[in-house]
């Protein structure tokens, strides 16, 4: 069996997304391993899921730094230490900048609460609900410098129900959001992946595309 692909999980929260990752990554067919888990913030769930299972973490905060562009380089140099394949932003609640994306452009994916290009930003469920929107979702995509304006990579639905909270709206779409990271991160890793211009391709090529 080949080697599996090493994965850095970014975080700033509960960390429910990282957990359903390391779950997978427990199975070795799975294809990936979370190398390490890094933070904006000391103090979170989804720092203490990691320690938990025994994976390497580390936080580093915006206000200890200088400058952002400060912060933004000792992000992507932590993040080195771990030579990762992929790096996952799950709830990480920070923009990464040129620094970052100059040394991970192309390998670092966000999972987002809502179906993009709807409602970006902090507050994707609230923005749906707002609107009235019947069906939202979640998407992945690979991360660019906009904001959750990236190249998609998956996809999943949810119906929008008339008695929806954002808080039960929220906790329908991480179920569907959490299936759609675990099996589009396996599958980046088993097959490999390339982006080409805004399409993301999993796999080989089918041969009449
Ligand atoms: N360069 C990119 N970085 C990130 C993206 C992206 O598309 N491009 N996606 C985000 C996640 N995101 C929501 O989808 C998001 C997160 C944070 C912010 C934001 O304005 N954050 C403030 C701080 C807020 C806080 O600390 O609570 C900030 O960065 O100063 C907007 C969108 C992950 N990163
Ligand atoms: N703009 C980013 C954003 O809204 N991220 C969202 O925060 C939640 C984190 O949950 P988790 O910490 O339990 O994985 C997820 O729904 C993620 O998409």
């Amino acid at each position: 069996m080949p080697e599996p692909a090493a994965v850095v999980v970014l975080v700033s929260g509960s960390g429910t997304n990282l957990q359903a990752l390391i779950d997978a990554c427990a199975d070795p067919a799975y294809g990936a391993r979370v190398v390490a888990v890094g933070a904006d913030r000391e103090g979170i769930e989804g720092l203490a899921r990691a320690e938990r299972a025994g994976i390497p973490t580390f936080a580093l905060s915006v206000k200890d730094f200088e400058t952002r562009e400060e912060w933004d380089a000792a992000l992507a140099g932590a993040v080195a230490a771990y030579d990762p394949d992929i790096v996952v932003l799950a709830g990480f609640m920070k923009l990464v900048g040129s620094t970052f994306l100059g040394v991970y452009g192309g390998k670092v994916v966000n999972t987002h609460p809502a179906l993009s290009p709807s409602f970006p930003g902090m507050h994707g469920p609230a923005d749906a609900l707002a609107y009235g929107v019947k069906v939202t979702g979640a998407t992945l995509f690979v991360v660019d410098p906009g904001v959750d304006t990236g190249p998609i990579v998956a996809q999943r639905a949810v119906e929008v129900a008339p008695d929806d909270t954002v808080e039960s709206l929220h906790e329908r779409i991480k179920v569907a959001e959490r299936g759609m990271l675990v099996d589009s991160i396996g599958a980046m890793a088993r097959e490999g992946f390339v982006v080409e211009g805004r399409r993301v391709r999993i796999g080989r090529l089918d041969p009449l595309d």
